[in-house]
């Protein structure tokens, strides 16, 4: 999906250019989701250039380009074929140290503008991209994309804001969160706002609490240079979850123009705490060697580039609160895990009883849920009913739908939303500094070791007790 109009000083991008050519992000995320884009036919036009450090060269990004526009050409349009012959006859490569001075500006003005300059670096050589350009030295024009994690830390993340902002305006400034770009995930906002049944429901007064679970079943995957200093909490809650949660919960927007959706977004943000201290509002814990889908997984301190004492955590727990009129005292309970014997990722929003159930029903009086999935793609509602069997015997039912997979991959919906120079699908600079503010006490905490790190076995459900004991502050335990 995308508006056409709405955005400010929309730039239409004629290069996007691509730092990191040669790295994992770039050859399995960002080029899959681009041919596929320009296979569409969405994206005419515009120049791929790719950049990096010694090592590689031409030929091999070149062969790259053309591997994935072929494997897209089944099922593009006439056009987008087309245009995908383009890219693969026209794609350049530069060797380049990003971070030496003068360098980088040199290759963007060399290129046809607006140039959409796409960080596909590890976090620390991106930052240090940005630190050496000089305000002036890039075409004003010019998009910044950067990718997760933005910063570590609140203060980090405000410091790497101010180092952009002196480049380009914020509206060029794209920081990149793929969930966004996913279809279950943005139609959050047509399921909660296009439906009467639902719309007047999320509140506090019909809403028990939301789970947001997002369980791999993969393990480290040789990420460990990246993975073992991030850890669960900052690859996945600090992210994406904490999007998912801010559109399951913010305000309805006037209109779906990047400003009033990053507007209501960052609002609900900036008013989500954690529930209560990191000791009781928080878990955290890592896997040790197991087996999953029949494939040994080696315990997570033992994986090489792993600092077993760091105590990173492949799976945590916390539970938020929103402190607002439509939100107050519901629990948000956000989890994210690797090496998880069943994959689960899904958002489910348990509704309250009613509040007079008729007297003469007998059977289980369960709560409304209603589940979002993420993957498969998929929406359910398990309601009570009676009839079936004994007529007066209460049974569930789910009324469910396998969602259409959208024609675009989750990458391929940010770059559209990059090249047409909308940035309702990133992430906003105060926002970003927001989801750092949330999260900034429980790392604390856990650095201090001031909450356990548990154990659970690689394939398996996670410690003891978490699959139906949610951490829920005592007293909102007990509501
Ligand atoms: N991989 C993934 O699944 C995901 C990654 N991300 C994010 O994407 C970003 C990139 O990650 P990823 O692709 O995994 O990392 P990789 O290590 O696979 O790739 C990094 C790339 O940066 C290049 N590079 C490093 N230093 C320089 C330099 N000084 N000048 C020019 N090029 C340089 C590397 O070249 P060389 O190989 O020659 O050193 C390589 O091409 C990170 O921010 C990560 O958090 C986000 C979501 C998913
Ligand atoms: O950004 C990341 O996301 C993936 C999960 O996203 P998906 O779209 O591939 O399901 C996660 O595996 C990875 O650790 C994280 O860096």
């Amino acid at each position: 999906m995308k508006l056409d109009s709405g955005t400010a000083n929309a730039v239409h991008v004629r290069t996007l250019l691509i730092l990191g050519a040669s790295g994992d992000l770039t050859g399995r995320l960002l080029l899959p989701g681009l041919a596929r884009l320009i296979a569409s036919g969405r994206a005419p036009g515009i120049t791929l250039a790719g950049a990096g450090a010694p090592g590689y060269s031409p030929e091999l990004w070149g062969e790259r380009v053309k591997t994935v526009c072929d494997a897209a050409m089944t099922g593009a349009t006439d056009a987008g074929k087309a245009a995908l012959g383009q890219i693969t006859a026209n794609t350049s490569y530069t060797e380049l140290d990003v971070t030496a001075p003068g360098e980088l500006a040199r290759l963007v003005g060399s290129l046809e503008g607006p140039v959409a300059l796409y960080f596909a670096l590890p976090p620390a050589v991106s930052q240090r991209a940005c630190e050496v350009l000089e305000p002036g030295e890039l075409p004003e024009s010019t998009l910044l994309v950067m990718e997760k994690p933005f910063g570590s830390n609140e203060e980090s993340a405000r410091e790497l804001n101010r180092t952009l902002i002196r480049l380009v305006p914020e509206q060029n400034i794209h920081r990149v969160d793929h969930f966004l770009g996913k279809g279950t995930v943005f139609n959050i906002l047509g399921l909660r706002f296009a439906n009467r049944l639902l719309e007047p429901l999320f509140t506090a007064e019909h809403v028990a609490k939301i789970e947001i679970f997002y369980d791999e079943e993969l393990a480290l995957e040789g990420r460990a240079g990246y993975y073992d200093r991030a850890g669960a909490l900052r690859d996945m809650i600090q992210s994406h979850l904490l999007q998912v949660l801010g559109l399951l919960t913010m305000n309805a927007p006037a209109t779906l123009y990047e400003r009033d959706v990053r507007d209501h977004l960052g609002s609900v943000l900036r008013a989500t705490a954690l529930a209560g201290t990191p000791q009781d509002s928080t878990r955290r814990a890592r896997y040790t060697a197991g087996t999953s889908k029949g494939r040994a997984v080696p315990d997570y301190a033992s994986e090489s580039g792993v600092d077993a004492h760091a105590r990173t955590e492949t799976l945590a727990e916390v539970t938020l609160n929103i402190k607002n009129s439509r939100w107050a005292g519901v629990p948000f309970i956000l989890r994210a895990g690797k090496a998880l014997g069943r994959m689960r990722k899904e958002a489910i929003v348990t509704f309250r009883p009613v509040s007079h159930l008729p007297t003469g029903f007998k059977g289980t009086d369960e709560p409304t849920k209603l589940r979002i999935g993420f993957g498969p793609d998929t929406l359910e509602l398990d309601l009570d009913v009676n009839g079936p069997g004994d007529l007066y015997t209460l049974d569930r039912v789910t009324l469910g739908a396998e969602l259409n997979s959208p024609d675009l991959l989750p990458y391929g919906e940010v770059l559209l939303g990059v090249l047409s120079g909308d940035p309702t699908l990133s992430v906003r600079g105060d926002t970003a500094e927001e989801c750092w503010r949330i999260v900034d006490p429980i790392l604390a905490a856990w650095a201090a070791n001031e909450v356990p790190i548990e154990e659970y076995a690689a394939g398996g459900n996670g410690p003891t007790g978490w699959e139906t004991n949610c951490t829920l502050p005592p007293a909102q335990a007990r509501a």
